[in-house]
């Protein structure tokens, strides 16, 4: 659905190159929620907004909906871009105008009659849970329900894919939940590809189905969440996952899924070994329960109790 190849994006400051976005390639697929998750400065809003072509880039195509944008001249980007919404932190809605007017904006802009427009708004704002406040103002507003607003208007346009720039960010934890809630159910019921940025860990593990973490300017990895747990090595695992520095001989294993298994007990049964468990973390992540445990395992039968692991599905890494 998002297709970004070979992207590089450098800012011209004051006589200055700045490169933001360097050898940048994703894969959105449709109907999927795809983060791309950063510290702040790793080049995440640049990379979004190069998706919709606010920015253009320097290097690389961007491909949406089977369009290729960065071919497009502005007249058809335009157009284009009434395909594409795009939700953002501090939630960029006009002060001066009431709910109703806001998400009426983007379709006076697409020449919508008034009769049409006062349909469509009434249908988004019951879709985002806002039909009672059509007639306030923003500063009247509560922050979720300002993001609110924000959606109702990104789907003004029918759009396929919404990107999503730190959109929960500004928000308390209560009401983050309740905004990716909505985020999931309009995934689900209409379909829509989403692709966001993000530097919160939470927003990962509570909607994403696949994630691409950035550093500067570069995506270090990238993949469906299961694929990067089942990766040696995976800094998401690491990350969503923390556990202390390991010693030579530990044993790190990950699990997706299998958290049901007694797998510890079933090793010390099975083969002539003690386990010490020496830190763990489980948690729900894109809907599965999924965990690293760090263990000390010794005994005659060591290697066959690694293996049996291994042949459960596990990710067994040892550290030298
Ligand atoms: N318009 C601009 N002109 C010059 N440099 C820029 C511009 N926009 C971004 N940069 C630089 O590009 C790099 C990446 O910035 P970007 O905002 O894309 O990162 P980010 O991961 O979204 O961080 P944050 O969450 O803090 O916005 C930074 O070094 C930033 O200073």
């Amino acid at each position: 659905m998002i297709d970004v190849s070979g992207l590089r994006k450098v800012y011209r400051d004051r006589g200055r190159e700045v490169t933001a976005v360097e050898c940048v390639d994703l894969h959105v697929r449709e109907g999927e929620i795809f983060g791309v998750l950063g510290q702040s400065g790793a080049g995440k809003s640049t990379l979004l907004r190069c998706v919709n072509l606010l920015e253009r880039p320097t290097e690389g195509t961007v491909t949406v909906a089977g369009q290729e944008l960065t071919a497009l001249g502005e007249a058809q980007l335009r157009r284009a871009r009434q395909r594409i919404g795009m939700i953002h932190q501090h939630f960029a809605l006009l002060s001066s105008r009431t709910v109703a007017g806001n998400v009426a904006f983007p379709l006076e802009v697409m020449g919508l009659g008034k009769a049409e427009r006062a349909r469509r708004v009434a249908e988004l704002l019951e879709l985002v849970g806002l039909a009672d406040k059509a007639r306030v103002h923003p500063a009247q507003l509560s922050g979720g329900q300002k993001q609110r607003v924000g959606i109702a208007r990104a789907l003004a346009g029918n759009p396929s894919v919404l990107l999503s720039d730190e959109a929960t960010s500004a928000l308390d934890p209560g009401t983050t939940q309740s905004i990716l809630a909505l985020l999931k159910r309009l995934n689900r019921e209409l379909g829509l590809t989403i692709l966001l940025i993000t530097h919160e860990m939470n927003v990962v593990k509570t909607i994403c189905d696949s994630v691409a973490i950035m550093r500067d300017g570069r995506i270090e990895e990238s993949g469906t969440i299961p694929e990067l747990l089942a990766r040696p090595g995976s800094r998401l695992a690491a990350e969503l996952f923390p556990l202390p520095a390991p010693e030579p001989g530990h044993v790190t294993i990950t699990f997706t899924g299998q958290a049901d298994e007694p797998v510890v007990s079933q090793v010390v049964r099975k083969f002539d070994v003690d386990v010490n468990i020496l830190g763990g973390a489980l948690e729900e992540v894109a809907g599965v329960s999924s965990g690293r445990l760090r263990l000390r395992l010794t005994g005659q039968e060591r290697a066959a109790a690694l293996t049996y692991l291994a042949e459960r599905g596990l990710l067994v890494e040892e550290s030298r």
